[in-house]
């Protein structure tokens, strides 16, 4: 168990964590969430005691990581897979780790072949490809065996065999009772790996709940309603209608109509007394994206500006139309998530009112590709030291 109390992280003018309180328990996958710069790494490191906390306080298992005894083979951590000696192999990177935590040199063989490395355990990391260092990182958080977990963007630079592997891999040790903290940007993965998740913007704690919890209160159903191709008006005439009875109605770039603030029941009733015939009428629940999007779209530091390409542009050819603005596109709060894809249309829920998960399939049952043995090695050997970043 990770607890953080009123942990906060000053930079000189700059409030990177402010007062953070949360759990982190054992037996599931806490996803670590928030835009870049709202301070996740700085609480990762506040929580390996890499940096101090200019207020508040983080525990593992009731005490300071610094006074953890044999921290190495307690908690385990990837916080940066580049901070590894270039000219070593990964077998003797391993190696040191181990020597230095009193874990026996066989634990180094077992976790190469955990993460699949055992080909090249005697090649140089520094010609390592970035999901090749960075399965060496996740070796080293695995060599001590440790019941803490942590993971800072670990399936960055992954091929998908590779984020299958991780994502199996984090499932497994919190199956076995372990905590498992793991920070990414990446919401379809975190939909399928994390149970619980813990949302920061600006160094706030914007949310901690699961993320059926978290869909649910951050995002609505919705219908998608489609007429025939063949026949506009009758798109026109529903949508018409739906807004009449107080829907909120949205074209899809496909031709279908996203409708919001109706039951899927009315919406078919509605269109069978307008005379409208119907190709699809399908509930949708929000995935993880659009409720992350929704929820931090006022905590995002750092945002791209239209890119206006004004040198680039083509003309339009004669008599082409420029697309049509989107209703609602500029305005605060607006944020209109894609349309949904196929498979998840497959699996969306039963009703557009239902809350769930992510609308996706579940995760395959894939096991790693090896037993997994987990492990640990020091954070402060595969990291920068206090503020030196
Ligand atoms: N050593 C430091 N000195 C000064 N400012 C720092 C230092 N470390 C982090 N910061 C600042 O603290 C804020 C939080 O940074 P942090 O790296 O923790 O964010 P993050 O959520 O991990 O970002 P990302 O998702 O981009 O990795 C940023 O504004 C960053 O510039």
């Amino acid at each position: 168990m990770i607890e953080a109390v009123g942990l906060t992280k000053r930079y000189g003018d700059k409030l990177a964590v402010d007062n953070l309180s949360f759990q982190v328990r054992p037996g599931a996958v806490t996803g670590f969430l928030g835009p870049n710069g709202s301070g996740k790494s700085t609480t990762m490191r506040m929580i390996l005691g890499l940096d101090n906390p200019t207020a508040g306080t983080v525990t593992i298992c009731g005490r300071p990581y610094r006074e953890l005894p044999n921290a190495p083979r307690q908690v385990g951590a990837l916080l940066d897979a580049k901070a590894v000696h270039g000219g070593r192999s990964a077998r003797n990177h391993l190696l040191c780790l181990a020597q230095l935590s009193g874990i026996p040199a066989r634990r180094v063989d077992e976790v190469l072949g955990v993460v699949g490395l055992h080909d090249v355990a005697k090649k140089r990391s520094r010609g390592f490809s970035l999901g090749m260092g960075q399965r060496l990182g996740i070796a080293a958080a695995l060599l001590g065996d440790p019941q803490v977990l942590l993971f800072d963007e670990p399936v960055n630079g992954l091929d998908p065999e590779g984020i299958l592997w991780v994502r199996n891999l984090m499932k497994s040790l919190a199956a076995e009772g372990r905590t498992v903290f793991v920070s990414s940007h990446l919401m379809s993965e975190m939909a399928l790996t994390a149970d619980h998740l813990i949302v920061i913007g600006r160094g706030r704690l914007l949310a901690d709940m699961s993320v059926k919890d978290f869909i649910a209160a951050n995002s609505a159903g919705f219908a998608r309603v489609r007429t025939p191709d063949t026949e506009p008006q009758q798109r026109e005439k529903l949508t018409s209608v739906l807004t009449e009875a107080g829907a909120h109605v949205l074209p899809e770039q496909d031709g279908a109509l996203r409708v919001t603030g109706l039951p899927l029941p009315r919406i078919s009733d509605l269109a069978h007394e307008a005379g409208v015939r119907l190709w699809e009428l399908s509930p949708h629940q929000a995935s993880l994206e659009e409720a992350y999007m929704r929820m931090t779209q006022e905590a995002v530091d750092y945002r791209s500006t239209a890119d206006q390409k004004a040198g680039l542009m083509q003309p339009l050819p004669p008599g082409a139309e420029p697309p049509l603005p989107v209703p609602g596109q500029g305005q605060p709060g607006w944020y209109v998530p894609p349309p949904p894809q196929r498979d998840e249309r497959a699996s969306a829920p039963d009703t557009a009112q239902s809350s769930g998960t992510s609308g996706r399939p579940a995760a395959p049952a894939e096991q790693p590709s090896a037993p997994v043995a987990a492990s640990a090695a020091d954070p402060a050997d595969s990291a920068p030291s206090e503020d030196a970043r």
